[in-house]
């Protein structure tokens, strides 16, 4: 510290709390922000100042010290450029309370804050974590509270040291965060040993980063450590695009390129990689280079598919007993199930793994509810939860990928459904609670939206499958492919392995659904009438009158009386002059503008209001919220108004109320227009898609057809004929590298002789060690 405040006497600098930020530039992390000035040697009166620089993960309302020169603009007036910065750390009675009331401290509001530094003085945090007791000076202080915030001052104070030293390289605090819970006080040292190890072991830290830092740190560039880093980096980018694996010569190219020095050459990378496969950082066979997660998540998956296969069906009825079933349930639900149908639930009760695929309107649902009947009938097992309990549990398990599928998949059977996640326990930070050792319990699995599924959950599922149990998959393949790595749905029919039914006979149709029908000539690749219909409307625009037509149509839906959370706009990209997050802004300004009475909470990136309908961005297993959710504001608590002391933002789910404070708001956006993959395994009954030439990077069948078959009453297209008629003539090329198909086909052929040491290292990875 005393270093440093002599630098701070030395160079010009300004102290100041970090009020905004005015522009940021992600890829060059270059931004322009507004400071309110603490202290200053600089020949500056003024109170707030504009600063500009190279920053990465800068926090607002957080103080810090810039070093750099006073500027003049002829246009903007005086600004600071800064060419080094660091966070402050607080020796003031104001700094201790910004500090303590920071989001580093869970449940002190600046209230608690204010009373802590009064009753214990400026040099409260010291004297706090001399003696932790000390806190019991300090009234209206909870218990839970006060050993929360001891507990954390003792890790800030190792922490405090390590943001000083990061913010030098110009991480920021969050970066920081992560950087210490995983080193902890080693952090610094991990660093000048090797910074590109914050690479394989950081999720987002950024190879450019460590590169710069090993540069200043004078580290040669042909070392190996940058070798491998680069290598881990580039893989984990292509997994971000839904690769499996790398073909060896693509990851050579990026590699050199990413690396781009002279000395480097191919056989200097080559044997980096030999080096790295042997001490398995990362896979090498048969040229392909892969991340061990997913060759494990991939070899596994492979494995568990043919240990099912293997196990015997548990199934004795004769084919006569079985068509008076069948008959039976056709009386019961007053239909005549078509052929494949029929073939459907045959084949089903047959198998032990089997996947039923079909467009919409094509009878899925109504076939997997004849599966189930038909199991129970054969079995005699009743269909009521209520005739179970935890001694004889409910013998059918219904999941699918999302809550709000899930939620669907409960609605039209009528049984109990819920998402894979909450089905195998998982708890976020140690993983899944479900797998090998303790598997499911229960007779019949059915998994909607299949094509969601991702390589590393289907292994974590199959996994938790014990012998005995049969399984169902159903999904339609023309649909996007899961968000995370792999085409496992797609992978799987082409194998040919496992037995599979497609319906093709479109039952809704017969009802008069011209989306149906608009989704099926998608499909089968002929050009559609775009002639507007009693469900189907296309109302012509460019791009610049989009935002006035969207909002045009959106408003008059909500005037018929429809509710806000079942018109649902979704378009394909999120920057554009007709992007998501315009079209967001001029619906917030629509539906739920300010008003001097609404209350609402600032981001860098939107305004919060209560009314505003919001869309969950990740897995929050612990608030049982999930990526795709979507919710609404309900209320904003000012930190003086709640026992904790902080900002809340109150956001109700279909079944649930979650509160999220400050630190969780980059969880959640705008959600009156999402982009169509996160749209993925949810229905609206009304759907407004944009479609213009301006998105046609991302204008491709697959995404077009899943839009479309969001849409249950109503679907209006408003755009230009020609992008969407073209889009849909546009097969998606990008195919992603897997080798699934291989693995499974080498299993069935009994060629495989599964490594045992291979085998024990699945036992002990976890994919999600790697994300
Ligand atoms: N064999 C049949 N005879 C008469 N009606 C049928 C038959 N099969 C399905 N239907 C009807 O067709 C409609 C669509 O069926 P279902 O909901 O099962 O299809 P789906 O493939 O699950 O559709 P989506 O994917 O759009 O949800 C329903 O109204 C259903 O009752």
């Amino acid at each position: 510290m005393e270093k440093d405040r002599q630098s701070v006497e030395e160079k010009g600098y300004i102290k100041g709390e970090l009020l905004t930020t005015i522009f940021h530039n992600d890829q060059e992390r270059f931004s322009i922000v507004k400071i309110r000035v603490q202290e200053t040697n600089e020949d500056f009166k003024e109170t707030e100042i504009v600063a500009k620089g190279y920053f990465s993960g800068l926090q607002e309302q957080t103080a810090y010290i810039f070093y750099g020169q006073l500027e003049r603009h002829p246009k903007f007036g005086v600004q600071y450029q800064v060419n080094t910065y660091q966070t402050f750390i607080p020796e003031t009675k104001d700094g201790v309370i910004a500090y303590l009331c920071s989001d580093l401290f869970y449940g002190v509001g600046r209230k608690t804050a204010e009373r802590i530094v009064e009753h214990l003085g400026e040099r409260a945090i010291s004297r706090i974590l001399d003696n932790p007791e000390i806190l019991e000076e300090v009234p209206q202080m909870k218990k839970e509270t006060r050993e929360q915030l001891a507990k954390s001052l003792q890790e800030n104070q190792g922490f405090e040291h390590i943001v000083v030293y990061l913010s030098k390289y110009g991480i920021g605090l969050k970066m920081a965060q992560k950087i210490y819970q995983q080193y902890k006080e080693d952090a610094i040292e991990v660093l000048n040993e090797d910074p590109y190890r914050y690479v394989f072991d950081i999720e987002g830290f950024g190879f450019q980063t460590a590169d710069d830092i090993a540069r200043q740190n004078g580290l040669s560039l042909t070392h190996p450590n940058r070798i491998g880093a680069g290598c881990i980096y580039v893989l984990q980018k292509n997994v971000q695009n839904g690769h499996v694996y790398l073909p060896l010569d693509k990851c050579m190219e990026e590699m050199l390129s990413l690396l781009s020095h002279e000395s480097l050459s191919v056989s200097t990378i080559t044997d980096r990689l030999d080096e790295l496969n042997t001490d398995k950082t990362i896979i090498l066979r048969e040229g392909k280079v892969y991340l061990p997660s997913l060759y494990y998540a991939e070899d596994g998956f492979a494995s568990n598919l043919k240990r099912l296969m293997d196990s015997p069906v548990e199934h004795e009825t004769t084919e006569a007993e079985l068509m008076k079933i069948i008959g039976d349930i056709e009386e019961e639900e007053t239909l005549s199930y078509g052929k494949e149908q029929f073939e459907a639930i045959n084949q089903a009760l047959h198998s032990k793994l089997m996947i039923l695929t079909g467009g919409p309107g094509t009878g899925k649902t109504t076939v997997v509810k004849g599966i189930i009947k038909s199991y129970g009938a054969v079995h005699q097992l009743s269909l009521d939860p209520d005739d179970y309990d935890s001694q004889d549990e409910y013998p059918f398990i219904l999941t699918a990928p999302t809550g709000r599928a899930a939620k669907r998949l409960n609605e039209s059977t009528g049984l109990p459904a819920l998402t894979i996640h909450r089905l195998l326990g998982w708890d976020g930070n140690k993983g899944f609670n479900k797998d090998q050792h303790e598997q499911l319990s229960g007779k019949f699995l059915i998994v909607d939206e299949f094509s969601m599924v991702d390589t590393w959950l289907a292994n974590h599922l199959f996994k938790a499958i014990p012998d005995d149990m049969q399984v169902l998959l159903v999904g339609d393949e023309d649909q996007l492919p899961s968000v995370g790595p792999g085409q496992v749905l797609a992978d799987l029919l082409a194998s040919g392995h496992l037995p599979s039914v497609s319906l093709h006979e479109v039952y809704r149709q017969k009802e008069g659904s011209k989306i149906i029908q608009l989704a099926h000539e998608i499909k089968n690749g002929t050009v559609p009438s775009l002639d507007n219909d009693k469900d189907f409307s296309f109302i012509r625009c460019h791009e610049p009158q989009m935002l006035e037509a969207v909002t045009k149509i959106f408003d008059s839906a909500k005037n018929k009386g429809l509710d806000l959370r079942d018109i649902q706009v979704l378009a394909p990209m999120y920057r554009s002059q007709a992007g998501i997050t315009a079209i967001n802004k001029e619906l917030q300004r629509l539906i739920n503008p300010k008003t001097p009475r609404k209350r609402e909470v600032k981001t860098k990136e939107a305004v919060f209001r209560v009314g505003d309908k919001v869309l969950q961005l990740v897995n929050q297993p612990e608030n049982g919220v999930y990526n795709g959710d979507i919710g609404e504001v309900v209320a904003i608590f000012r930190e003086e108004e709640n026992t904790e002391n902080v900002e809340q933002l109150v956001i109700e789910f279909e079944d649930k109320e979650v509160v999220y404070e400050r630190k969780d708001y980059v969880n959640i956006m705008h959600a009156y227009c999402i982009s169509i993959h996160k749209s993925q395994g949810s229905e609206f009954p009304i759907v407004i898609l944009p479609v213009v030439s301006a998105y046609h990077r991302m204008l491709r069948k697959n995404l077009l057809y899943t839009a479309i078959t969001r849409s249950k009453e109503s679907l209006i297209i408003c755009g230009e004929d020609e992008a969407f008629l073209r889009g849909i003539r546009t097969e998606d090329t990008n195919q992603r590298y897997t080798t699934l198909k291989e693995q499974l086909e080498s299993r069935m052929n009994g060629q495989a002789v599964p490594d045992p040491e291979e085998m024990d290292e699945d036992e002990e990875l976890s994919p999600y060690d790697f994300m």
